[in-house]
């Protein structure tokens, strides 16, 4: 059984199907990429699993049962955890703050439990705080613990944001854009973050990226989406060899002619 599975998924927005049709499994422990130009509905999908969307058609399944009817704030209880194109960090909270916020589905305590601060209360937090120590070992962020994110620079946002996705202690990693705005080190260093999240972590990752080095440097396998619709599925190669893919960017080439090279 794969972890997620898209059957069929259709949306539409007014006149425009955003996602027309779309089916493609993600298998336990693959890192899989959605490309595809501009508008080709890739946030879309992205926003579908999240259940931000409700398809008009298909089905979405996680684990083998289908999510349609789980609202967005628990699907990070089921195990899926996203990161976001614009950074959705609270800037006026420390690096600290914002990953235990990301603790937040494990919470067990309640409200008269926290109120007499009982030792499971203390044990409780105690992991989570352990949980938190780990994600910022494994991400290097030792030297901005305690930093407020609005001071710190947009390279580091970006792997804080991936921190507090993965203190969920996720199955499935949504990576939106992991590499955008970042310089060409930066995105080397995000290269070995996914490796390193899929290798030593045992998470899954789906993720939407525009620079095709990266995909191709750590995507096991890679879906072309243009206009809502599949183009092609397969290995980062084939993807790339695709006359349909070269054709459908050729009218965007100078936007992504990283795709082409
Ligand atoms: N909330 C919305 N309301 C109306 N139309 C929308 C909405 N969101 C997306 N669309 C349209 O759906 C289509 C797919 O958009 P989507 O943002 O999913 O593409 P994308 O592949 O993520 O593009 P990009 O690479 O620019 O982020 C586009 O035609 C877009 O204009």
């Amino acid at each position: 059984m794969s972890l997620l599975e898209l059957e069929n998924v259709t949306l539409r927005f007014g006149g425009v199907t955003a996602v027309n049709k779309v089916s493609f499994n993600v298998e336990e422990g693959e890192v899989f990429a959605l490309v595809g130009p501009n508008g080709a509905g890739k946030s879309t999908i992205f926003n579908l699993i999240s259940r931000i969307y409700n398809p008009v058609e298909g089905d979405i399944r996680f684990d083998g049962k289908s999510i349609l009817q789980t609202p967005p704030h628990q699907i990070a209880r089921l195990g899926i955890a996203r990161t976001f194109q614009n950074i959705e960090l609270f800037e006026q909270a420390t690096v600290m703050q914002n990953l235990l916020v990301g603790r937040h589905r494990h919470r067990q305590s309640n409200m008269w439990t926290e109120l007499g601060f009982t030792p499971f209360v203390r044990a409780e937090e105690r992991r989570h705080r352990e949980a938190i120590e780990k994600v910022i070992d494994f991400l290097d962020l030792q030297a901005y613990r305690d930093k407020y994110i609005a001071g710190l620079p947009y390279g580091v946002r970006k792997v804080v944001e991936m921190g507090r996705a993965l203190a969920i202690e996720p199955r499935l990693l949504l990576l939106d854009e992991p590499a955008s705005g970042l310089s060409v080190e930066e995105t080397q260093d995000v290269a070995f973050w996914v490796e390193d999240i899929k290798k030593q972590m045992g998470v899954t990752v789906l993720m939407v990226e525009h620079d095709m080095h990266l995909v191709s440097a750590v995507s096991d396998r890679v879906l072309a989406l243009a206009d809502g619709k599949m183009l092609s599925l397969g290995t980062p190669h084939e993807v790339q060899n695709d006359p349909k893919v070269i054709e459908a960017y050729i009218g965007v080439a100078d936007e992504h002619q990283e795709v082409l090279a």
